[in-house]
């Protein structure tokens, strides 16, 4: 069913924008349940789809009727939903798939932790010491094994696309080693050894999380000899000498972790070396509504914020780099390529 839609006064546009955690759980809810999987190209009824995916229909019809209004599924004249652009992305098997972001940005905690976002204004500090008594990525690893295995597989998501636009856009001709610091998954330094089949690359990252990367870098048989991966806290110590480091979506922790990382990162590769850090910009971005989102969030978690270009220049220079260039990777993230001084 359709109905004609003016825009809404203002007193009612507030009052939507004040449910925006109700889109958010239902789009978390979509994704947990799998419609998006269920509902193939031609549109289904209510009751096929409650069937297919374990509902009742009505409440499903209700979820599917919300999420429409948002452009997420479409409610069609005969009472049937279709896929749109934006539900085909909560499909598991979408080669663009955002199922798993969906899934990170409404985990448990972040139910816990937007409620006091006033506090974190207040104090600038984040708000999860507070809630669970340690820091974010401790608790995520120790006492959140599912949330971090989603924040695993969303940042394998957005990391695989993005990891090869960064090797795509590196010079790295004629450099001998790199080393991708807090690299997650390993996409990065994957996608480097891959265009550069002579270098070697060493992917260093907290214990539990490298624990994960590991088979996925054991399967690539072929670059078994070239990648090493390396546990380890990049706050303590950079164990890793290498031409090159590749720093993708870490500096965005609170400026004493930013400024210990960039030091040990300078430390250990000496003079000369290369550091190219790679970040999303809050202000220079396709989506200021998606990346303030983010800030506020990092906020929350890690009491991070997202840079402006101004603020990781300014990080950089006074870790003691030379910024040597800064370009777009793609539309999304930002390279600022360093060296440090000889
Ligand atoms: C937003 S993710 C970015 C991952 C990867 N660089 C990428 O772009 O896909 C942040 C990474 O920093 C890692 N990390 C967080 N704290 C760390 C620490 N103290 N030492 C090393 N890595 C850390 C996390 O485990 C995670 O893999």
């Amino acid at each position: 069913m359709t109905t004609a839609q003016t825009a809404p006064p203002p007193s009612m546009r507030l009052r939507e924008l004040v449910f925006g955690a109700a889109c958010a759980a239902a789009l978390r809810a979509a994704a947990r349940l799998g419609v998006a999987d269920a509902l193939g190209d031609s549109p289904m009824a209510v009751e096929d789809l409650a069937a297919a995916v374990k509902t009742e229909p009505r409440p499903l019809r209700r979820l599917l009727r919300a999420l429409s209004c948002y452009g997420v599924f479409a409610e069609r004249q005969d009472g049937t939903f279709a896929h749109t652009d934006m539900s085909r992305l909560l499909r598991e098997d979408d080669p663009h798939s955002l199922r798993d972001i969906t899934l990170w940005c409404t985990e448990p905690w972040t139910w816990d932790a937007w409620p006091e976002l006033d506090e974190a204004v207040r104090t600038g500090q984040n708000v999860v010491q507070g809630l669970y008594g340690k820091e974010f990525f401790t608790y995520l690893n120790e006492d959140a094994p599912e949330s971090a295995a989603v924040f695993n597989r969303a940042m394998t998501t957005s990391s695989e696309q993005s990891a090869r636009d960064v090797a795509a856009l590196l010079d790295l001709s004629g450099t001998a080693s790199v080393a991708d610091i807090g690299g997650g998954q390993g996409h990065v330094v994957a996608s480097l050894l891959d265009k550069y089949p002579s270098m070697h690359g060493t992917l260093l990252d907290l214990p539990r999380v490298v624990d994960n990367a590991l088979p996925r870098l054991r399967e690539r048989g072929d670059l078994a000899d070239r990648a090493r991966i390396v546990p380890g806290d990049v706050r303590v110590a950079v164990p890793v000498k290498a031409d090159a480091y590749v720093i993708k979506n870490i500096l965005e922790w609170d400026d004493d972790s930013t400024a210990r990382t960039l030091r040990n990162v300078i430390e250990a590769g000496g003079p000369g070396a290369r550091v190219v850090v790679i970040e999303n910009l809050v202000d220079d971005t396709p989506s200021m509504r998606f990346s303030t989102a983010m800030d506020l969030l990092l906020l929350l978690n890690v009491g991070g914020a997202k840079h402006t270009t101004d603020s990781m220049v300014s990080r950089l220079t006074e870790a003691g780099l030379v910024i040597d260039d800064i370009r777009p990777v793609n539309p999304y993230l930002h390279a600022f390529d360093c060296h440090v001084p000889v």
